[in-house]
């Protein structure tokens, strides 16, 4: 994680798609504690793989998982997303890949958002047979409006980098990640000159009614999710979903 001028890259990098499992969630937790503590100026959010940002959520975390492992890694979601979210510096995702369902949460929670071509970024839970959770489903909504979330939440769409654009799901488009780190830098240098104190409490003005929504009905999210994915049924859909991918990769 370098720090430039106050500035740090943090490069995700778990081989081969960053998916998040309890383990990476944790370093992201304790990087974005670590920023925090360090009085950091602002960060860029990336990915080493040259074509995926993050396949959101690991999926074998939540396959046939054992009951207090699946609560653990709930909580680590939690707590990652609740301090990135509520970061007092500025953050940018360099999204130089694909970015689906839990890498489309991670670029979310960021303030502003760069796209390489040719990607894809979306909620895409709905098409593989799982909801995304009500504070992911705001994070899309906080992004893009009431309208455009609703739609693209029910379909589970995964937009072009073009649509994306389009529709304010991100914020500019770079033609490789070296452009996409351009922006994001003159982005944060775009920020620089703002007093961090005013700037810190409007962001978090904005994002109050989002993180106290997770904040104050944590367990009963968990639960949620607990009582979703040991289901039969949606267990089932994880088992097919997982050997979908691995065939493909075959
Ligand atoms: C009433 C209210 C109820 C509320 C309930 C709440 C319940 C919420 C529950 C869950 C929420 C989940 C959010 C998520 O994030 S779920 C994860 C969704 N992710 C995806 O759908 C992405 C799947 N992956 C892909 O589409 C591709 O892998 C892609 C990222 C586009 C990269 O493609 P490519 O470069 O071609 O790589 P491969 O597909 O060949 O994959 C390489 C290996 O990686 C494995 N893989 C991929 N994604 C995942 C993943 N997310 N988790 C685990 N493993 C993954 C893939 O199987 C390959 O493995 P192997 O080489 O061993 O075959």
């Amino acid at each position: 994680m370098p720090l430039k001028m106050g500035v740090a890259t943090v490069t995700m990098n778990r081989p081969p798609v960053n998916s998040l499992n309890t383990e990476h969630l944790e370093t992201l937790h304790r990087t974005f504690i670590r920023l925090e503590n360090e009085k950091c100026r602002g960060m860029i959010l990336t990915s080493s793989s040259p074509t995926v940002f993050s396949a959101g959520l690991d999926i074998r975390e939540m396959y046939k998982p054992e009951l207090e492992k699946a609560r653990k890694f709930w909580r680590t979601l939690q707590d990652m997303w609740l301090k990135l979210y509520s970061s007092p510096y500025p953050t940018v995702a360099a999204i130089n890949g694909h970015a689906p369902a839990g890498g489309c949460l991670l670029s979310l929670s960021c303030e502003y958002r760069v796209i390489v071509p040719k990607v894809r970024m979306g909620l895409n839970e709905t098409q593989l047979g799982i909801v995304a959770p009500q504070w992911f489903q705001d994070c899309m909504r906080n992004a893009i409006g009431e309208r455009e979330a609703e739609k693209a939440l029910i379909a589970g769409r995964m937009f072009s980098s073009e649509e994306a654009l389009k529709v304010g799901l991100v914020d500019e488009i770079a033609q490789n990640k070296e452009e996409c780190i351009q922006k994001a830098e003159a982005f944060l240098a775009s920020q620089a000159n703002l007093p961090m104190l005013a700037r810190k409490t409007v962001k978090l003005g904005f994002r109050h009614q989002t993180l106290s929504r997770l904040l104050t009905g944590r367990e009963a999210d968990t639960k949620i999710f607990i009582d979703y994915i040991f289901q039969p049924k949606v267990q089932k859909g994880l088992e097919m979903y997982l050997q979908s991918l691995s065939k493909k990769a075959a």
